[in-house]
């Protein structure tokens, strides 16, 4: 019997996405015809000068915005369309977020800061679920520690944690060592690197350093809402010569 191989969709695609503010005809796109593919597994650092269009192709991506024109797909399913209802539940359900800021809860330990929220968005999000997710981000010893008694580094990896708890088909990440010091912020990166190698978690990021985009399967260089360039294995000396020469 012959048997059809059916190729899995991406975990993420955009498909000339085009995105202005405002409603005005000449209103300037922010974003103009962006199509990029995310294989599932992979790990993708978008760079660009300060206004290219990073946070908004991002939340594009994530279904926090609707793009003006084009298509979001997330595992082949069409998000862009989508009602502000499925929206907020493709947001809890299928994508995670890490921010600059960890935004961790003070009052609550490392694994209640984990399965909590979840819980109070009316997941049955487990205790046991959150404890392994802790092992895995390294911090199993860590677990009834608050936030305020960990390194900045190790608030990143519980904000992860927490992230990765509804085992999202891509995690954001906006500038995830923005706020932290060098060997805190390689600490998270190998964290992510080994989280796509490993556990075939796709991740997309967004970072204005470029040694932290080089710790991704590639680049994307984005310009005046144009995505310019694509980079494999580019060390962060190319990756940052590539950014402030626009090309
Ligand atoms: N809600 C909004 N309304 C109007 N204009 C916006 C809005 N959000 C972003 N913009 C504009 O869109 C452009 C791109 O912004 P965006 O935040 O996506 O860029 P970025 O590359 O992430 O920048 P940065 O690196 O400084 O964070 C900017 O000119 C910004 O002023």
């Amino acid at each position: 019997m012959s048997q059809t191989l059916v190729e899995a969709p991406p975990a993420l695609r955009l498909r000339d996405v085009t995105k202005r503010y405002g409603r005005a005809a000449d209103a300037t796109a922010v974003l103009s015809g962006v199509s990029a593919a995310f294989p599932a597994g992979t790990f993708t650092a978008l760079m660009g000068p300060s206004g290219s269009g990073k946070t908004t192709m991002l939340m594009c991506a994530a279904g926090l915005t609707r793009p003006t024109t084009g298509t979001v797909e997330v595992a082949g399913q069409r998000i862009d369309n989508l009602s502000d209802k499925q929206l907020t539940r493709l947001r809890r359900d299928r994508v995670g977020f890490v921010f600059q800021h960890f935004n961790l809860i003070d009052s609550l330990t490392a694994v209640e800061n984990v399965y909590l929220p979840a819980r109070l968005a009316g997941r049955p999000a487990l205790r046991g679920r959150a404890v392994e997710l802790l092992n895995l981000v390294g911090l199993g010893e860590r677990l009834k520690h608050r936030p305020a008694q960990l390194s900045g580094g190790q608030r990143q990896r519980v904000a992860i944690a927490r992230a990765l708890l509804t085992e999202p088909v891509v995690l954001f990440a906006d500038e995830p060592t923005g706020a932290l010091d060098q060997e805190a912020g390689r600490e998270v990166l190998d964290l992510l690197r080994r989280l796509a190698t490993e556990q075939g978690t796709t991740i997309v990021m967004v970072t204005h350093d470029a040694a932290a985009a080089a710790a991704a399967d590639r680049v994307l260089l984005l310009f005046d809402g144009v995505l310019s360039a694509e980079l494999h294995g580019a060390s962060a000396e190319e990756i940052a010569h590539r950014v402030v020469s626009h090309r």
